[in-house]
C-alpha cells in the first residue's frame, strides 16, 4: 500500500513542481483514501483521485490598479476551480502576500471535500491575490476589488462559482466586490457569500466558522465524556475565525488564554473574549497587526515576543490564523502538557509531522476540512436564503449550522473509528468527504 501511495504522489509531483502547499494536502488525503479505493472495485482503477488532484480550471490574471499616491500598482489573481461534481464551485478568496497558486491549489483541493461534508450542492474551489490589505487605504481597497472583480466576473456566477471571505476579505471587501460585479453583469443575485444584511447576506455567517468549530470541538470532547466547560483554550490570530471561536467558547464556559500575531502571543489569565477580540480587530483595521498592543488595554496580560502559543499548558488547542503554523515541536510541547483537544479553525495549519504526533498519542485531533466547515456551510445556508428570497432568523440558521456539525461529526465517527475506540477523524473525514464526490464522478463519465 505504501509504494501505491508513494507512486501516486511522485506523479503527481511531477505535473506540480514547486508546490509544497499542494502537495502537502493532496499527500495527507491520499494516505488515507488510497487505501479506501484499493479494498473497492467501484471506485479501484478509475484514477478518479487523479482526476480530483487536477483542477478543472486554473485561471490566473492580472491586476492593476492606482494606489493613493497616483502609482501604477500591479499584483495577480487567480481563481482555482477545482471539481464541480456536486454543485458549483464554492470557496474562499484570499488576499495576503503569501497567496500564489500552491497556496490557492491545496486550499481549493481541500475546500472539494470540506463542502462535501457539509452535505450541501456545493463543489469546490477557491480564489484570491498577492494583494497585502495591510495598511492600505479603503479607498486602495475598494480600487483593488474593483480591478479584481473586473477580470473574475467573467469566470462565476450563482450557479457556476460562488466566492466569499478569507484571510484578507472580510465583509467591507466582499461589498466592494459585489458592487463591480453587479454593475459590470447588470443583475442582483447570490453571486457572493458573507454580503450585507442589507443586500442578501445571512445572519450568524460572519461567526459561523468560529462556531462550528467550538460545536465541532464539544462533540469530540463528548465521546471522551467532557465538555467545553471549564476548559482552559489556545487559540492563535485574531481574525474573523479566532474571534468567532473566542465568542462561543465564552458562551459555553471555557476561557480562552492567548491570541497571536506576527510579533508574538498574548497570554491572558482572566480569559479573552470576542468582545477584547474585537479591540484587536478595530486596530488591525487601521493597519497595525501587532499583537503586542493588547497590553495598552489589558495590561494584565503578559506579551510573548517571537513566540507560539503552543508552549502554553492549556486542555485545548485551536489554530485559527494560517497554514503550517503549528510544527512537531509545537505538537510536542502540547502533547507533553497533557493536550486533551486540537481543532484545526485555519486550513491546514498543522504540518503532517505534528498530525503524526497527535495521532500517534490518541490525541482527540480535528482536520480543518471537518472542523471548519461551518463558515462554508453557512454561506450555503446564505444561497438557500438567496434562492427562496427569505431571510432566517439567527436561531434558524445557528441551528441548522449545529446540525450540520454534527452530522459531519457523525460522518467522520463512521469512517474514522478505530478498533480500540480512538477516532481518527483525519481518515473519517477525508473517506466520508471523498465517497459523494467520487460517486458524482462515475455517474457523470470521464469529464
Ligand atoms: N473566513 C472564513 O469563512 C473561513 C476561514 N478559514 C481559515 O481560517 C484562517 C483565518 O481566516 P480568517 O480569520 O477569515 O482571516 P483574517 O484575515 O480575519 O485573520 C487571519 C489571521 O491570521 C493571521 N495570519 C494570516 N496569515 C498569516 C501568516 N502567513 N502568518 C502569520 N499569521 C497570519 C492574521 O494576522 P496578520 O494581520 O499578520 O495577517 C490574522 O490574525 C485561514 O486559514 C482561513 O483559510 C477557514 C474556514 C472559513
Ligand atoms: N474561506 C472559507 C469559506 C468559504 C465560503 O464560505 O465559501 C473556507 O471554507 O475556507
Amino acid at each position: 500500500m505504501e509504494q501505491k501511495i508513494n507512486e501516486f504522489m511522485a506523479l503527481v509531483e511531477s505535473k506540480n513542481p514547486n508546490e509544497p502547499e499542494f502537495l502537502q494536502a493532496v499527500r495527507e488525503f491520499a494516505e488515507t483514501v488510497i487505501p479506501f479505493i484499493s479494498e473497492r472495485k467501484k471506485y479501484d482503477g478509475k484514477n478518479i483521485l487523479l482526476r480530483i488532484a487536477e483542477p478543472e480550471r486554473s485561471i490566473i490574471f492580472r491586476v492593476p490598479w492606482v494606489d493613493d499616491k497616483g502609482e501604477i500598482i500591479v499584483n495577480r489573481g487567480f481563481r482555482i476551480q477545482m471539481n464541480s461534481a456536486i454543485g458549483p464551485y464554492k470557496g474562499g478568496i484570499r488576499f495576503h502576500h503569501t497567496v500564489n497558486l500552491s497556496v490557492l491549489k491545496f486550499l481549493a483541493f481541500e475546500q472539494v471535500f470540506k463542502n462535501s461534508l457539509t452535505t450541501l450542492p456545493m463543489g469546490g474551489g477557491k480564489g484570491g491575490s498577492d494583494f497585502d490589505p495591510e495598511g492600505k487605504s479603503d479607498g486602495e481597497i475598494m480600487r483593488f476589488c474593483q480591478s479584481f472583480m473586473t477580470e473574475l466576473c467573467r469566470h462565476i456566477g450563482p450557479d457556476l462559482d460562488v466566492p466569499a471571505g478569507d484571510i484578507g476579505v472580510g465583509a467591507r471587501e466582499i461589498g466592494y466586490l459585489f458592487g463591480q460585479y453587479k454593475r459590470i453583469r447588470n443583475e442582483f443575485t447570490g453571486v457572493l457569500t458573507g454580503k450585507g444584511l442589507a443586500y442578501g447576506g445571512s445572519l450568524i455567517r460572519p461567526e459561523a466558522t468560529g462556531y462550528g468549530v467550538v460545536y465541532f470541538t464539544d462533540q469530540m470532547l463528548r465521546t471522551i465524556g467532557h465538555d467545553i466547560k471549564g476548559k482552559v483554550v489556545a487559540i492563535s490570530g485574531f481574525g474573523n475565525v479566532a474571534w468567532g471561536v473566542a465568542l462561543k467558547v465564552n458562551e459555553l464556559g471555557g476561557k480562552v488564554v492567548t491570541i497571536s500575531g506576527p510579533d508574538g502571543y498574548i497570554y491572558d489569565e482572566e480569559g479573552i473574549s470576542g468582545e477584547k477580540i474585537d479591540h484587536m480587530l478595530e486596530m488591525r483595521a487601521t493597519g497595525d497587526n501587532r499583537a503586542e498592543r493588547y497590553l495598552e488595554k489589558y495590561p494584565n496580560a503578559i506579551f510573548h515576543k517571537g513566540k507560539s502559543p503552543w508552549e502554553v499548558k492549556v486542555d485545548i488547542a485551536i489554530p485559527c490564523a494560517t497554514q503550517n503554523e503549528l510544527n512537531g515541536d509545537d505538537a510536542q510541547k502540547l502533547i507533553d502538557n497533557g493536550v486533551l483537544c486540537v481543532t484545526e479553525a485555519a486550513n491546514m495549519p498543522s504540518t503532517l509531522d505534528a498530525i503524526k504526533l497527535f495521532l500517534d498519542n490518541k490525541v482527540l485531533f480535528a482536520p480543518g476540512k471537518a472542523a471548519n466547515a461551518g463558515g462554508v456551510a453557512a454561506s450555503g445556508l446564505e444561497m438557500t436564503q438567496n434562492s427562496i428570497r427569505l431571510n432566517w432568523t439567527s436561531e434558524e440558521v445557528d441551528l441548522r449550522l449545529k446540525e450540520i456539525m454534527i452530522g459531519i461529526h457523525n460522518q467522520c465517527k463512521k469512517y474514522g473509528a478505530e478498533e480500540d475506540g480512538y477516532v481518527n477523524y483525519v481518515k473519517g473525514a477525508n473517506i466520508a468527504g471523498f465517497v459523494k464526490v467520487a460517486d458524482a464522478m462515475l455517474a457523470q463519465g470521464v469529464v
